[in-house]
C-alpha cells in the first residue's frame, strides 16, 4: 500500500461536487532535447507502452534511446510549437474550458472540469488532488482516446487508480473506456470532412490514419485495431464513401518490431505510385492536433506522397475545438453522469449533508 497523500481535516460545510477529468497523453514542456529527455523517459518506461522485459529494456532505453531520440524529437517538435506551447497541451486546455462552458450552459451545476496528462505536467495525481480539494466526491474520467488501447486508455486509467490508492477519502469513480463508435463523435468527424470538401473540393481518396501499436498486442487481445477499423467504417458510411474511396492506415511506428498494418507511409507511397494524384488525409484517432498529426502526417506524409508522384495532398485538421466535437464530448460525459448531477442549490446540499450525520455545520 503506497503512502497516503496529505488531505485537509474532514468538514461538513462544503458543497460536494462532481468532477470530469479529461486525460491526454502529455507532451514535453519545451521543444528542446533537455525537455524531451524526462518526457521520453517517463513515456518509454511505462510497461503498458513497452512490453520488453524491464532489465533488457533499461539498457536499451538508457544506453541508446535516451541519448539519441531527445534531440531528434525536439527538432520535430520545434516545427509545430506554437507561441502558447505544444499543440497537444493547447488543444486539451481549450477543450476543457469549452466543455465546462457547454455543460454549464446545459444547466449542470456543482461540476468541476479539469484535465491531466499521463506523461509530463499537469500529472493525473496533481489534478486529482486539486479536484478533491475543490470538493469533488464523484469523478468521471474520460481518457481523450476514442479507441481503447492498453498503451493509451488503460495506462491513463492505471494512473487514476494508483492515485486513488493513496487517497484516504477517495471519490466515487466512473471511467469511460472508449467512444470509437459514438454517433456524436462520428458526426463531428464527418462534419469536419464535409466542411473540407465544401471549401476544397473532394479528392480521389480519403486516407484515415490512426496511431499504430505493436502487432502482437492485437494477437494478445487488445481491441484497438478493431476499434480503429470500426471508426473508419462508420465514418465512411456517414460520408457515403464506398470501400475503394477510403483507406484506414496506421502511423508512428516505433522500433523494428512489426506494428499493425498497413503503415501510413507505405499507403501514401503506394497511392502515389498507383497514379492517385489527389488525396485527403485525416487522423480520426487524435481528438487534437499534435506532433503525430502536424509533423508526421501533415508534413512528412505530404513529402512521401509528393515525392512518389502524387500531386495534391490535403491534410484535414483534427477535431480540436470544433463545436460538434465539444457537443460530442458533453454527450459522452452526460451519458456517464446519470444520477450524479443533483439539482438542489448549494445551501440545501450543505444542509442535507450535515443532517445525514446529525452535525450542526
Ligand atoms: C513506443 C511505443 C509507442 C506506443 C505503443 C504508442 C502508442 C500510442 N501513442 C498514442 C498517441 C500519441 N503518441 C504520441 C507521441 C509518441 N508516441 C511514442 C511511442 C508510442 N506510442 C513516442 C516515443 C512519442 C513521442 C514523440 C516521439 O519521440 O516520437 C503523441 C503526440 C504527443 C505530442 O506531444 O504531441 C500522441 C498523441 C496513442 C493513441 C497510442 C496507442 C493507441
Ligand atoms: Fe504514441
Ligand atoms: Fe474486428
Amino acid at each position: 500500500m503506497p503512502a497516503l497523500l496529505k488531505e485537509p481535516a474532514f468538514r461538513h460545510d462544503y458543497t460536494p461536487k462532481t468532477g470530469i477529468l479529461l486525460i491526454n497523453l502529455g507532451t514535453p514542456a519545451a521543444p528542446t532535447a533537455k525537455a524531451l529527455r524526462p518526457y521520453l523517459k517517463q513515456f518509454l518506461s511505462d510497461s503498458r507502452v513497452i512490453e520488453i522485459p524491464k532489465a533488457i529494456w533499461w539498457f536499451i532505453l538508457n544506453g541508446i534511446i535516451l541519448n539519441v531520440r531527445p534531440a531528434k524529437s525536439a527538432a520535430k517538435y520545434a516545427t509545430i510549437w506554437t507561441p502558447d506551447g505544444s499543440p497537444l497541451l493547447v488543444h486539451t486546455q481549450k477543450q476543457t474550458t469549452l466543455l465546462k462552458g457547454l455543460l454549464g450552459e446545459q444547466g449542470m451545476r456543482n461540476l468541476v472540469v479539469d484535465y491531466a496528462m499521463r506523461y509530463g505536467q499537469p500529472s493525473v495525481e496533481q489534478t486529482m488532488i486539486k479536484m478533491r480539494e475543490a470538493g469533488v466526491e464523484r469523478l468521471l474520467v474520460i481518457p481523450l482516446y476514442p479507441q481503447y488501447a492498453g498503451s493509451s486508455s488503460a495506462t491513463a486509467l492505471d494512473d487514476v487508480f494508483r492515485t486513488l490508492q493513496k487517497m484516504r477519502n477517495m471519490p466515487e469513480v466512473r471511467t469511460v473506456r472508449h467512444f470509437h463508435d459514438h454517433p456524436a463523435y462520428i458526426q463531428a468527424l464527418a462534419d469536419s470532412v464535409r466542411e473540407h470538401w465544401r471549401l476544397n473540393g473532394r479528392a480521389e481518396k480519403l486516407v484515415m490514419s490512426f496511431h499504430g501499436v505493436p502487432r502482437f498486442t492485437l494477437d494478445k487481445g487488445d481491441p484497438y485495431h478493431c476499434e480503429c477499423l470500426k471508426t473508419g467504417r462508420l465514418l465512411a458510411e456517414e460520408l457515403g464513401l464506398g470501400k475503394t474511396e477510403y483507406v484506414v492506415s496506421f502511423q508512428s511506428r516505433f522500433g523494428k518490431a512489426e506494428w499493425i498494418k498497413p503503415y501510413t507511409t507505405e499507403v501514401l507511397t503506394q497511392l502515389a505510385r498507383d497514379g492517385v494524384s489527389r488525396i485527403d488525409v485525416m487522423c480520426p484517432g487524435f481528438v487534437g492536433d499534435c506532433l503525430e498529426t502536424l509533423e508526421e502526417i501533415a508534413m512528412e506524409g505530404k513529402e512521401d506522397f509528393l515525392t512518389h508522384g502524387g500531386k495534391e495532398y490535403r491534410y484535414i485538421a483534427c477535431l480540436n475545438e470544433r463545436p460538434a466535437w465539444i457537443t460530442a464530448l458533453a454527450e459522452i460525459a452526460a451519458a456517464n453522469l446519470g444520477g450524479w448531477i443533483t439539482t438542489p442549490d448549494d445551501a440545501e446540499m450543505r444542509q442535507l449533508r450535515a443532517r445525514s450525520c446529525g452535525a450542526k455545520s
